[in-house]
């Protein structure tokens, strides 16, 4: 079982065991879930940096990242920096993140906001949209094409942008579908964690130009962009490099200002 196995594993009975808690009813007739939603994908494209900062307490690869701070300082401190959208992740076994800090997030930014999640059941799309995201993650390695497929229809019809991570050529050949806004390429190898970004440099040009490219995972220099951006990325998604630090906001605001100098 490699990483992704495990937490698919486990999701499906949180996802169970959730929809027993919170009925889709419940879900469509909260506060958020008629809320317009901002799309990331339209930042991106006229975004000159294309920052989408993470909010990520621990990882499977790095274990803890760091508890000691404030969802809600992160957020507003990212919107100063000037990124063009934030990812928060809500897995809370593998991530330390939960659904309460994507409220928060919402509460205190009007950033688009990416559910960085395991998306497996369209009730995790219902759940998004009802805690005030902007955009859902789906990751090929985790789904099939009719999934893929059906998934992004669903969040398309919710008026979310869907974000689809891919991590090889075989996961980027099944994801080329038109309910798709975003396609991302994950820098990270789910086997042995080392980075590279010679993956996204390696399927930069398989990827049609109808979809906004994203880099993910492994990015920690202004230099990394700077070398991404000839590929046609437009959207860069950092965690631990500014997750790491004692403010995350402070730091985005400093790799911004290099990269725009
Ligand atoms: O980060 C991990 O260790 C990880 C392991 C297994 C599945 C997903 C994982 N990360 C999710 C992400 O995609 C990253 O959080 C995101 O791309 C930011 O990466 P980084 O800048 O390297 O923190």
């Amino acid at each position: 079982m490699n990483i992704l196995d495990k937490i698919v594993f486990d999701k499906r009975k949180e996802v169970d065991l959730r929809k027993k808690l919170i009925p889709v009813n419940q879900l469509e007739n909260s506060v958020l879930f008629g809320r317009k939603t901002n799309s990331l994908a339209n930042a991106l494209r006229t975004s000159e940096t294309g920052i989408i900062a993470e909010h990520k307490r621990r990882s499977p690869s790095k274990a803890e990242i760091n508890y000691n701070l404030n969802v809600q300082d992160v957020a507003t401190g990212y919107e100063k920096a000037g990124v063009s959208g934030m990812s928060v992740l809500t897995d809370s076994k593998y991530f330390g993140g939960s659904l309460d800090d994507l409220i928060i997030t919402r509460s205190s930014c009007n950033l688009p906001l990416l559910r960085k999640e395991f998306i497996i059941d369209e009730y995790q799309i219902l759940e998004a949209k009802a805690y005030g995201a902007d955009v859902i993650l789906l990751i090929a390695a985790i789904l099939t094409q009719n999934e893929i497929k059906a998934l992004s229809e669903f969040a398309k019809q919710l008026k979310l942008d869907v974000l689809l991570e891919v991590h090889n050529e075989k996961e980027l050949h099944k994801s080329i579908i038109p309910s798709i806004d975003m396609l991302g390429v994950n820098n990270r190898d789910l086997k042995t964690f080392t980075v590279s970004l010679e993956t996204s440099k390696n399927l930069s040009s398989l990827i049609p130009d109808d979809f906004v490219k994203v880099s993910e995972s492994g990015i920690s220099s202004t230099e990394a962009i700077t070398e991404l951006k000839p590929y046609g990325y437009k959207g860069f998604l950092i965690g631990e490099n500014f997750m790491k630090t004692e403010d995350p906001g402070l730091h985005a605001l400093k790799f911004i200002n290099q990269l725009t100098k």
